[in-house]
C-alpha cells in the first residue's frame, strides 16, 4: 500500500516511516510512504506523488497555524488530481489529517477542536500524534488508511499481496522514526523522485 505524506515545511514529515510492515487482521501489510519536501517542491513533482498513491497522510504542526491552515488547500489539490487521473472513481481516495508535535503543549497554535472541525468539514479521519514520543501513534495512521481503502473495496488482501514492492521504494532503506538520522541530525530522505518513479 502506497502512503503519501503531505504537508508544509518543518511539519514533522520526516520523522515518519518509510517502510513500515503491520500485521492486520491476519494478513501482513506492506506500506511503502513518501515523504513531500514541503514548499521546495514544483507542482509537477507533487503531482506525480499524488498520482503514485493509494492514500494520504496531510500533516500539520499543531505548533504552526499556517501549516494548519494549508491542510484545506492538499486535500483540495488531492482530491482534484485523482478525481482527474482515476476517471470513475466515486469517493475521494483515503486521506488522513494528523496535528502532529502534540507533546508541545505551550506552543500550541492550533486546538485540538480546530483540528476536529476541519476534519469534519473535509470528511477525513484525524488524529493529533507526537512523532517524537510515539511510534504507535504514527503506525495507527497507517492502520487507519488500509481500513479505509478496505472499506472503499478499491484493493482486496490478494492484491496487495501480488503487488511488487515498486522499483521507487527499492532504493530506499528501512527506516524507523527517530532513527537513522543524518550528519544534520535529520532522518535520510530522498531528492530525485523523478529519476525512481515506476511506470
Ligand atoms: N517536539 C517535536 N518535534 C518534532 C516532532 N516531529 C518532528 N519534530 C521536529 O520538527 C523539525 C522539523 O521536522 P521535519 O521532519 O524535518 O519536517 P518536514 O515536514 O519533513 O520538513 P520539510 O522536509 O522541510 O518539508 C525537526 O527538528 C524535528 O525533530 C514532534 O512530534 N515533536
Amino acid at each position: 500500500m502506497r502512503i503519501v505524506v503531505l504537508g508544509q515545511s518543518a511539519v514533522g514529515k520526516t520523522e515518519m516511516i518509510y517502510r513500515h510492515t503491520a500485521a492486520i487482521e491476519g494478513e501482513f501489510i506492506h506500506f511503502e510512504i513518501l515523504d513531500t519536501a514541503g514548499q521546495e517542491e514544483d507542482s509537477l513533482q507533487i503531482e506525480e506523488k499524488i498520482k503514485w498513491g493509494d492514500s494520504f497522510a496531510v500533516v500539520y504542526s499543531v505548533t504552526d497555524r499556517c501549516s494548519f491552515d494549508e491542510v484545506m488547500r492538499l486535500c483540495f489539490l488531492i482530491n482534484h488530481i485523482h478525481s482527474a487521473s482515476k476517471k470513475g472513481a466515486a469517493e475521494q481516495p483515503p486521506i488522513v489529517i494528523v496535528g502532529n508535535k502534540k507533546d508541545l503543549q505551550y506552543d500550541r497554535m492550533v486546538s485540538t477542536d480546530d483540528g476536529e472541525n476541519l476534519s469534519k468539514a473535509l470528511k477525513c479521519p484525524f488524529y493529533e500524534i507526537s512523532t517524537r514520543d510515539s511510534y504507535e501513534e504514527t503506525a495507527m495512521v497507517f492502520n487507519t488508511l488500509y481500513y479505509e481503502l478496505m472499506r472503499q473495496g478499491s484493493l482486496s488482501p490478494g492484491t496487495f499481496k501480488k503487488r511488487n514492492v515498486s522499483k521507487l521504494m527499492e532504493k530506499i532503506p528501512k527506516i524507523y522514526a527517530n532513527s537513522a538520522l543524518n550528519a544534520n541530525g535529520r532522518s535520510l530522505s530522498f531528492n530525485s523522485f523523478r529519476d525512481y518513479i515506476p511506470e
